[in-house]
């Protein structure tokens, strides 16, 4: 891997605690992917995106469709059996894996809430967040208030959340997401099994979150506006702008 892509630091900026604010500093480029996964037709067909520095993209599709291969493609998970993923120019194969991924704050489908006490789930994203930086993540995320109404960060949370409301769940396993000091999120269908108006809050609230970093979101769900700036439409292995 090229010293010049090892360091986040180089080029993103972060406050005094550590905690970045700041988007992917490069574009984020696929380009003309093929992949299918072994044994099966290819879900990717030719597919190319350019995510520009800071730039909020949502992919929608149908289901399987290809939208979760897509990220784990970005994520390296999968080499493209054609075609390449290249940050700033560089193929991800060049990169250096655990650089990369500390770029990337993902939260795959049905990330789950592990049993423990809030701070414990929280601290899976953040092992050194100090009690402050928790309370912050949880009120951007509009969890404050719930949490000094039961027992604060000792709150404890059931496996898979048993002892919070769905809404509540997803809210935790974002803070989760975003105590990671990464300059991009993927997420993967964020919002899945809330009811309409709580996707919406949910998604909201994490806009003014995101404080400015690059998002890339699946999601069948229609998103509020502005939380975006590009909705893309996966469909016969390619993106376009449009829905079907
Ligand atoms: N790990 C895997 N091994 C084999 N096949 C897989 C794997 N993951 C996904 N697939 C297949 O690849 C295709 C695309 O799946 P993918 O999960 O990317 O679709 P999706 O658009 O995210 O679907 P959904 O909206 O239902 O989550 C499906 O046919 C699926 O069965």
């Amino acid at each position: 891997m090229s010293r010049e892509y090892g360091h986040a630091s180089d080029e993103s900026k972060s406050t005094t605690d550590g905690y970045c604010e700041t988007h992917l500093p490069r574009p984020l480029c696929l380009s003309q992917l093929t992949f299918g996964h072994t044994g099966q037709p290819s879900v990717l067909r030719g597919l190319s995106l350019c995510l520009a520095p800071g730039e909020r993209v949502a992919i929608r599709g149908d289901s399987g469709c290809g939208k979760s291969t897509l990220s784990e493609l970005i994520l390296g998970l999968w080499p493209p059996q054609q075609g390449r993923v290249s940050w700033g120019g560089a193929d991800l194969r060049e990169l250096d894996v655990g650089w990369w991924h500390a770029q990337i704050a993902w939260l795959p489908q049905g990330a789950p809430v592990f049993a423990g006490t809030v701070a414990d789930n929280l601290r899976l994203g953040d092992p050194q967040a100090s009690d402050a930086r928790l309370w912050q993540v949880l009120s951007e995320v509009n969890l404050a208030d719930w949490a000094r109404q039961a027992e604060g960060l000792a709150t404890w949370v059931g496996e898979n959340g048993a002892t919070l409301s769905a809404g509540q769940a997803r809210r935790l396993a974002l803070a989760r997401a975003l105590l990671r000091r990464a300059p991009l999120m993927v997420l993967d269908e964020p919002t899945e099994g809330l009811d309409v108006d709580t996707a919406a809050a949910v998604m909201q609230d994490l806009t003014v979150a995101l404080a400015g970093r690059s998002l890339l979101v699946i999601t069948h769900a229609p998103l509020p506006p502005g939380v975006v700036q590009r909705e893309l439409w996966l469909r016969d292995g390619r993106l376009s702008p449009q829905a079907a």
